[in-house]
């Protein structure tokens, strides 16, 4: 599969680092992972920087049409990692492997962006985006795992 995960800002900690590439090597072994990093406009009011920086993911998204596109998003609906593995078994088998996470910035979407895309969950904590790029990672893996009954999961 072609997966790509767009986020703000980069993984500056050395511990969320070798994490994430701890499981997106594993990743990586049967897929084609990119990361795409955007810089963050966080020099406004809340919601000037909301709309900058959704403008930002709107243009790069752009070049992106034929992926099927998912948000995380606290406030949406929560998803069980054999439904992430779900997502994933439905988009490799009709809608050409290509899948687009986006983790957002720190102060969140515009609800006009929110509403454009399907949108999950992973819970109703707030997870900081650095170590929130960790675990969506690792259940990228995990669903990996679970579509190909393989052992991992418990
Ligand atoms: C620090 S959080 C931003 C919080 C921001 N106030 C908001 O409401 O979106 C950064 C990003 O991490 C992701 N995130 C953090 N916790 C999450 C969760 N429990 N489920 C889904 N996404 C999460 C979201 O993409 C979020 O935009």
């Amino acid at each position: 599969m072609n997966i790509k995960i767009i986020c703000f800002g980069k993984l500056d900690n050395k511990c969320f680092q070798e994490s994430f590439d701890f499981y997106a090597d594993k990743v990586k072994k049967r897929n084609d992972l990119e990361v795409i990093e955007l810089k963050e406009e966080f020099n406004s009011e809340l919601e000037v920087n909301k709309k900058n920086n959704c403008e930002i993911l709107l243009n790069k998204l752009d070049k992106y049409q034929d992926y099927e596109k998912i948000v995380l998003d606290v406030n949406s609906k929560e998803v069980s990692s054999p439904e992430l593995a779900e997502i994933l078994m439905q988009n490799k088998d009709f809608k050409g492997a290509k899948i687009l996470f986006i983790i957002g910035p720190s102060d969140g979407f515009t609800s006009d962006f929110k509403k454009q895309f399907q949108r999950i969950s992973f819970g109703k904590i707030t997870l900081p985006h650095q170590l929130f790029r960790v675990v969506l990672i690792e259940q990228i893996y995990r669903a990996i795992k679970i579509n190909n009954n393989e052992k991992y999961h418990k």
